[in-house]
């Protein structure tokens, strides 16, 4: 299969990049050391990603290669077990006027207003969400995801909310609630709503802890205590998308930049929240972007050691301003994907966990992953909106009978676990019902659509 070479969908040279994929190691030495399990340089990851700086496009023969390096390390580092939660995601609103130009799951804020446009989003109250995740728990889920656009309505709690409208500087991104059609009341009370008994709220992203201190003086470890108090258990690395800020202002100039998202998710260690990490990878960015973000999460976690796993989020283009407005043609090829999991594998020696998405590469391909140097396939989710927006059709639901009959066909062993990992339920395939077990309610009865 040498020398078999594939096209990646990687625009060059269109946006003056000042960070290019260029080193001075070679792929051979790059392979040796990944074969090895010594650490890799940025230089070496580039190699891999790449399969080669010297000559352009994907060589086939060489990415079958990294991909067993993958494999491998993957075996070494968690084994043979795939691992899937029991949870649900409940978006508590999709206002936002960050104007993220990857992003479709927004919808912009005035239209929110009493008296305003048309839209198609919606704002929950806290009490919508707790029987959205009353229910869930009731079906024997155990975690809920929550993450939501930057409604300008939106503050931590009724402080910070006098804060707000005590000031005038008129850069806050503040209107008061009353100025909504429903009022979106606040993150404390919103996490306070999901926190049902033994329940793992997984929420607040860096931007969104951003939104929840703005216009005062309080620290992230400040914010994040008075989240933790009302029930907060653990962060969802997303708003990552690429770590380098020159990739940043491209597709996100109005989100909070490199450091800012470090400090944020430091402050949430320090405070004992676990974390999970991403990278949206995909659209305008190459090669050296990728992996300068792979070491700046593993620079993280070498801090902290918080991070329960890292999950590669393929941008998704169809319904994008990006792909709209014609920045870029397409998302990553299915090369790049395979690469992106299995450098990430490799890379991220301090990470257990990879995550395949299969909201984001569909089941025959997510599972594919899971021999590319993934070893989590996700959760069973019930609900899906981001992908789904911005055109994804992978579906909203994944029950722990589909996930045992694919992980089984693959030779593989499923097993339920926590968000945090910490519990780890291997199921044997000829013992139905197969699940939850793990939750308050999970009885062993099967999560019915
Ligand atoms: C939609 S935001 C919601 C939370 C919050 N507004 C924030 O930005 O942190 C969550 C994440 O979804 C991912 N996302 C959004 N649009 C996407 C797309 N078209 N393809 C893939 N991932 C996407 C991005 O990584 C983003 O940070
Ligand atoms: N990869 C995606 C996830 N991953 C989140 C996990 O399923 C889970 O919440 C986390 O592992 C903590 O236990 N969620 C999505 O909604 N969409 C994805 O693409
Ligand atoms: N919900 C996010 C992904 C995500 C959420 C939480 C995580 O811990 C990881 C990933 C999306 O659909 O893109
Ligand atoms: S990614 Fe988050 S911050 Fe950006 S536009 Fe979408 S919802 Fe808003």
């Amino acid at each position: 299969m040498a020398n078999v070479r594939a096209e990646s969908n990687i625009p060059r040279g269109e946006f003056g990049f000042e960070h290019v994929p260029e080193t001075d190691q070679s792929f051979e030495n790059a392979l040796e050391k990944a074969r090895t399990g010594e650490r890799l340089t940025v230089a070496d990851g580039v190699e891999l990603l790449t399969t080669g700086t010297n000559s352009p496009g994907i060589d086939i023969g060489r990415k079958e290669m990294v991909l067993e390096a993958a494999d491998r390390r993957r075996e070494v580092v968690v084994g043979d077990r795939v691992t899937f939660v029991a949870n649900l995601n409940n978006n508590v609103t999709t206002a936002c006027n960050t104007g993220c130009l990857f992003c479709n799951f927004k919808n912009t804020a005035q239209n929110f207003e009493v008296g305003g446009g048309e839209h198609s989003g919606f704002t929950k109250t806290p009490e919508q969400s707790r029987e959205i995740v009353a229910d869930a728990r009731e079906r024997g889920i155990y975690e809920v995801t929550s993450v939501s656009g930057l409604h300008p309505g939106l503050t931590l709690d009724d402080e910070h909310r006098e804060i707000l409208e005590a000031s005038d500087r008129g850069d806050l991104n503040y209107k008061p609630p009353s100025a909504y059609e429903t009022d979106p009341r606040t993150y404390v009370e919103h996490l306070r709503a999901m926190n049902l008994p033994r329940i793992h709220v997984h929420s607040m992203t860096p931007e969104e802890a951003y939104h929840a201190r703005r216009g005062t003086n309080w620290g992230y470890e400040d914010v994040f205590r008075k989240l933790q108090s009302a029930g907060l258990a653990s962060v969802p690395g997303t708003a990552a998308e690429i770590l380098v800020d020159e990739v940043r202002r491209v597709i996100c100039p109005g989100k909070i930049d490199t450091n800012e998202w470090l400090e944020s998710m430091e402050a949430a260690a320090s405070v004992g929240l676990d974390m999970t990490a991403t990278i949206m990878y995909g659209h305008v960015e190459n090669e050296m972007h990728r992996v300068m973000h792979l070491e700046r999460v593993r620079d993280l976690q070498d801090r902290t050691g918080t991070i329960t796993e890292f999950v590669p989020l393929s941008f998704v283009h169809r319904n994008t301003p990006l792909y709209e407005r014609g920045m870029v043609d397409a998302g990553a090829t299915t090369h790049e994907d395979e690469l992106m999991i299995a450098v990430s594998r490799l890379f991220l020696d301090n990470v257990d966990n990879v995550q395949s998405s299969w909201v984001k590469y569909g089941d025959a391909q997510g599972l594919k992953m899971l021999s590319c140097g993934a070893n989590d396939f996700m959760g069973t989710i019930l609900s899906e909106e981001i992908t789904k927006r911005a055109g994804g059709e992978f579906g909203e639901f994944r029950s722990f009978e589909e996930y045992v009959e694919m992980i089984t066909a693959i030779g593989r062993t499923p097993a339920e676990r926590s968000t945090d990992y910490r519990q780890i339920r291997t199921i044997d395939p000829d013992d139905s019902p197969f699940g939850p077990e793990l939750g308050p309610c999970a009885d062993g009865t099967p999560l019915l659509r």
